[in-house]
């Protein structure tokens, strides 16, 4: 398979290169850029070095078009208008991006202020949440790979939705991440000082996860709601933590909500339900696939506490998409993904 990479020098990227360089149906990998063409990749990133020492390639669609697969992990923004260009060439187009996540143009226009993908492409892209809509990612053209925090929040609440043990009117979604979840890009917010011993709350009742997580949780349940959702920023790389306080239906034990969540991932190796775990972090699935959810039933308030770990870079991003990938080229989704995580 000859895979290309948009966007290789920004963290996604660099992910997608240190797990495709270990998957074996891969035989050539291209990486392109938008800003440093022509220089030797390890000479920039040094952990490369003898791994990856091609130079950086400038965006082209004509060469682009003798790839079997384009990744695009580019700033929000880029590929409403790249990926015009590219549909139709011939690879299959996997963006990591929320330009092609929200069906509705005027829903990305208000959350994320900037222009929207042509109307037809948004139809045609298939929500890459690889666990619940293998069927659509099988035929796609175009995957909109999730966001990182709706990877996480969705995974876990999903099934409980479907099968009607939470109330899906009242859902509360906490969540905290690493910093790399901000990209590459120096900012105020990234800033070292002002995030090492800190720890903050961003966004607030603002972040433009929020449709996505209610857009999917129609989608693949049918369920209309709005959901309260904040984002937190954790002094730390990698890793989200994502804990939805939910009231329950009337009734429902701790038990069903456990049995409910096996029953949905049974045949899903990247999502793991751990039982009667009273503590948990992100440290169980840094540097793998692995998504990790919990359920503890407080039957004094009749809620729900769920709690889901995924690493951002991986589940979040790049390991999704090659996930993806799997799916659309007929590969077990475990192709070069099966990694031990790194704990430490
Ligand atoms: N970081 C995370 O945890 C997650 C990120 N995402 C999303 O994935 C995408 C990539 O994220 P991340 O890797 O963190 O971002 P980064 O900011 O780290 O990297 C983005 C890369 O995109 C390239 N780029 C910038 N502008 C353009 C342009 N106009 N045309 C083409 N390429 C451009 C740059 O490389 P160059 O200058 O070489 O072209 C840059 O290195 C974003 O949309 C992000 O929201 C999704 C899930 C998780
Ligand atoms: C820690 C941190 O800043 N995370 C980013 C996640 C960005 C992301 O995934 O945004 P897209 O929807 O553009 O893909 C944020 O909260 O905006």
């Amino acid at each position: 398979m000859k895979v290309g990479i948009i966007g290789a020098t920004g963290y996604g990227g660099l992910e997608l290169i240190r797990l495709l360089h270990n998957h074996p149906e891969v035989e050539k990998m291209e990486l392109f850029t938008s800003s440093d063409e022509g220089t030797i990749f390890s000479s920039r990133f040094g952990h490369l070095f003898t791994i990856h020492d091609d130079s950086l390639k400038k965006i082209d669609k004509d060469t682009l078009a003798s790839f079997d697969v384009v990744f695009t992990s580019t700033p929000s923004g880029v590929t409403g208008k790249l990926l015009p260009t590219l549909v139709g060439t011939g690879p299959k187009l996997i963006d990591l991006s929320g330009d092609y996540r929200l069906k509705q143009p005027d829903l990305y226009k208000e959350w994320y202020k900037k222009e929207p993908a042509p109307f037809e492409l948004l139809q045609e892209s298939v929500y890459g949440l690889t666990e619940w809509n293998e069927g659509q990612i099988k035929e796609a053209n175009i995957i909109a790979n999730p966001g990182c925090y709706p990877t996480a929040v969705l995974l876990s609440i999903l099934p409980l939705i479907k099968e009607s043990l939470i109330d899906a009117n009242n859902l509360i979604i906490d969540a905290k991440s690493g910093i790399s979840g901000a990209g590459n890009k120096p900012s105020q917010a990234t800033h070292f000082s002002e995030t090492n011993e800190n720890f903050s709350i961003y966004k607030i009742n603002e972040h433009q996860h929020i449709p996505e997580i209610e857009q999917a949780i129609n989608l693949f349940t049918g369920v209309s709601t709005t959901v309260t959702f904040n984002t937190h920023l954790v002094p730390m790389n990698r890793g989200i933590l994502s804990t939805t306080y939910s009231p329950t239906t009337s009734g429902v034990t701790e038990e069903q909500l456990f049995e409910c969540l096996v029953e949905t991932y049974k045949n899903n190796p990247f999502v793991r339900i751990i039982k009667g775990a009273s503590s948990f972090g992100t440290n169980r699935v840094k540097g793998s696939n692995y998504c990790d959810i919990s359920v503890k039933l407080d039957e004094r308030t009749n809620r729900v506490t769920i709690v889901s770990v995924i690493d951002n870079l991986v589940k979040g991003a790049a390991g999704q998409a090659i996930q993806n990938m799997n799916v659309q080229f007929g590969l077990s989704q475990k192709t070069g993904l099966d990694i031990v995580p790194l704990f430490i």
